[in-house]
């Protein structure tokens, strides 16, 4: 009874890893490591590097692992990237969606939880966002798996799986034992790039509008904990290996922060000053993204433990001190090796 974890070595997934981990379960991960990092999977977790669209690999290792579950989190997630390569998104979230849903209706594989997100909802007129919302999303990205969970839900009617569809609201912090966290250097999530500017790795934070119809002109999302969302995960996993049916469920708390709320949090926490800056809107970006979530909470038992703003921006500031701290920590090494 395996748990394959797609993408596990990234962001979101390697949290999952250690809450399976920490459960006792046996578990697979698969990464292409384009964004994700070996040193993300804990010790004693099998990590096979290769690609989530390779169906041939997949059917083996289904077979070989005896793989029950799969938590599917691998893909691209930039959303203004998506609007300039959106053959690329398409590529990487639908079309190799459809070769891991196809390998698990053809190994067996009976519980499926995908990753989703609140970008398929688009602009929505109602807040906070119920499930039944209309899906319009104005971002090949929130497309690109909106048109996944369309073709899970009919491979769900037709064959022998079931599956929990995951919307996820603006992810954060890290586990707070300290053992993962955002470490990808290219990332462009808000609360990592203010704790960055916090920490002097940058000059400044740019604010992607102001402008916006919302209380102070700058978007608003609902910040979940990223170790909340690996216990959501669990939850569903239960749940569908309890015989559950096919869910599909908001995950955030219900509450919205700005960006300016977010920067003022990032050095109320901190106790830095740093500069920021105002900046044109960036494409992609909806005004106001807050999630409803009593369906998580009524059909999981779902709990938040870490969803105050301060403790999710304390969570993600320890991250980044650590990676800094590692940093200079090889630095010296490197050097060395260049002379
Ligand atoms: N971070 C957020 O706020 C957020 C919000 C909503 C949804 N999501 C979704 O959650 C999932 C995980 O996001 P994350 O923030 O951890 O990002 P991430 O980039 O850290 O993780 C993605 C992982 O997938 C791997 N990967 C990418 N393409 C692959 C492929 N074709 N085959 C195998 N591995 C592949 C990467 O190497 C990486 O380890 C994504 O599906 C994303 O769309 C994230
Ligand atoms: O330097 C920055 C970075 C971000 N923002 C703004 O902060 C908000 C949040 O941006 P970001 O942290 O990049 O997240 P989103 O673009 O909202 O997307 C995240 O949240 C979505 C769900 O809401 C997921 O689907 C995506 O994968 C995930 O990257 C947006 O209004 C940005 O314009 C800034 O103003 N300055």
């Amino acid at each position: 009874m395996t748990v394959l974890v797609t993408g596990g070595a990234g962001y979101i997934g390697s949290h999952m890893v250690l809450a399976l981990a920490d459960a006792g379960r046996d578990t697979l991960v698969l990464d292409d490591l384009s964004t994700g990092f070996v040193g993300q999977v804990p010790d004693g977790v099998p990590l096979v590097r290769g690609d989530c669209g390779d169906e041939a690999l997949l059917k083996r290792l289904i077979r070989e692992f005896d793989v029950t579950a799969i938590v599917h989190f691998a893909g691209s997630i930039v959303v203004p990237d998506s609007v300039t390569n959106p053959l690329g998104y398409y590529f990487n979230n639908t079309v190799k969606s459809r070769a891991l849903i196809a390998a698990a209706v053809e190994g067996g594989v009976r519980n499926f939880i995908f990753s989703s997100t609140a970008a398929v909802y688009g602009e929505p007129a109602v807040s906070p966002i119920s499930e039944t919302s209309a899906m319009q999303p104005i971002s090949p990205y929130g497309a690109s798996k909106l048109m996944t969970e369309w073709m899970l839900r009919d491979t769900v009617a037709a064959h022998d799986i079931r599956s929990v569809v995951l919307r996820y609201f603006n992810v954060a912090g890290a586990d707070p034992q300290g053992r993962s966290g955002q470490s990808f250097p290219r990332a462009t999530h808000l609360i990592k790039l203010a704790c960055q500017a916090a920490l002097g790795q940058r000059s400044h934070l740019d604010v992607f509008g102001q402008d916006y119809p919302t209380p102070d002109g700058t978007c608003v999302r609902d910040y979940i904990h990223v170790s909340d969302l690996a216990a959501a995960h669990m939850l569903a996993l239960d749940h569908l290996e309890a015989g559950g049916e096919s869910l599909t469920l908001n995950c955030g708390y219900s509450r919205g922060f700005s960006v300016l709320e977010v920067i003022e949090a990032v050095k109320r926490v901190s106790g830095v000053e740093f500069d920021v800056r105002l900046a044109p809107r960036r494409a992609g970006d909806p005004p106001s993204l807050v999630a409803a979530t009593d369906l998580i909470r009524s059909r999981l038992g779902f709990k938040p433990a870490r969803d105050q703003l301060d403790q999710i921006v304390a969570d993600a500031l320890r991250w980044e001190l650590a990676l800094q701290q590692n940093a200079q920590a090889v630095a010296p090494r490197k050097l060395a090796l260049a002379i």
